[in-house]
């Protein structure tokens, strides 16, 4: 299993540290634009091996995709993240140009691969990579709402005074401030809606927390996280390497899916062998569907920045 990770930055080394201590994959190569950054992210991740007991082969490369050839799975990380106050969308100017070129050199190189889209606004990049190549839908994926429901749960989690492993949730819709959608009316400790146990005031506080878990952490560290996000990278990765059939939140092209069409967004999906191999219908609330109806909207103007 050779996964390709562009992007040797804070998010792309994530995802390369957590994939290899994972042990599960024969190789994985980073790739960046800047001489020698790969180079020396993967020299240095691979003197990690011995201690955290790795086996997995970490190589970096500087813009020779040449070596990317024949990946089963290619992450897209390339591109810039954002500063306290920005949103995601006022990446696009620089990160389309970003994703397109990138996309297309790496299928060049692995025509057979599957794509994993970070880079944001994750959704509208997803779409781009969709309309830009000629891979099918399955194989490419935008992550975004794994991490969301990872911050959900951690979110829940202290609302709830429970070891985040008590806590079940998921959240959905587009990768943005306003237009994550966190379903908490499917939200469980050990398979009890957490509605037994929270009011409605204090749910909506874990929804208003959870929408801007990513601005929160930017406004904290003067840039993007990376810790989360690259596990759950990692997480995409392993489910389609292992083949584990695990449903997660991604970002994907709907073809009338949840009432949508012409549209890459965040919903449940099955990840294994195949990339994406089904998307799950699941019911929603009324106000979790107008929710999903606006944070498609969202995702539309941005996408309408695209020049395609
Ligand atoms: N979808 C999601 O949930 C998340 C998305 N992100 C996004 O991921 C992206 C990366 O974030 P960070 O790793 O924090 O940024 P970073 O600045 O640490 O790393 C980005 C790397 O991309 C490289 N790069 C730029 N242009 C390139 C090109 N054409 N080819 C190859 N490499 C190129 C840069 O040299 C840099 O090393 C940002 O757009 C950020 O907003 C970050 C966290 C979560
Ligand atoms: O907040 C950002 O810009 C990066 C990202 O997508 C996240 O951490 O959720």
């Amino acid at each position: 299993m050779k996964v390709t990770v562009v992007g040797a930055g804070a998010v792309g080394a994530s995802c390369a540290e957590y994939i290899a201590i994972k042990d599960f994959a024969s190789e994985v190569v980073l790739l960046d634009i800047k001489e020698g950054y790969a180079e020396g992210k993967a020299m240095d991740l691979m003197q990690t091996a011995s201690l955290n007991g790795f086996d997995t082969k970490i190589t970096g490369i500087t813009n020779d995709y040449s070596k990317t050839a024949n990946s089963d799975i290619c992450v897209i990380t390339s591109g810039i993240p954002r500063k306290p106050g920005m949103t995601r969308e006022e990446l696009i100017g620089i990160n389309a140009g970003i994703v397109k070129a990138v996309s297309s050199s790496l299928i060049e190189h692995s025509p057979n691969t599957i794509l994993i889209v970070v880079s944001n606004p994750m959704d509208t990049m997803t779409y781009l990579a969709h309309k830009s190549t000629n891979l099918p839908k399955n194989r490419i994926i935008g992550m975004g709402g794994a991490l969301d429901s990872a911050r959900f749960k951690y979110r829940l989690a202290e609302a709830l005074g429970a070891p985040i492993s008590d806590v079940d949730g998921m959240v959905i819709g587009g990768h943005s401030d306003t237009g994550m959608v966190p379903l908490t009316s499917h939200a469980t400790r050990n398979s009890i809606k957490v509605s037994e146990f929270l009011s409605e005031d204090r749910l909506n506080q874990v929804k208003e927390d959870t929408k801007v878990g990513g601005a929160t952490l930017t406004k904290l560290l003067g840039t993007s996280a990376w810790y989360a996000p690259g596990a759950a990278v990692s997480a995409l990765v392993q489910a389609i390497a292992c083949d584990q059939k695990k449903m997660f939140p991604c970002s994907t092209f709907l073809e009338g899916e949840y009432g949508l069409n012409d549209i890459c967004i965040g919903v449940p999906v099955i990840l294994g062998k195949n990339g994406i191999e089904s998307i799950v219908d699941i019911p929603l609330s009324d106000a979790e569907k107008a929710h999903m109806q606006t944070s498609a909207e969202g995702v539309r103007k941005t996408n309408g920045l695209l020049e395609l």
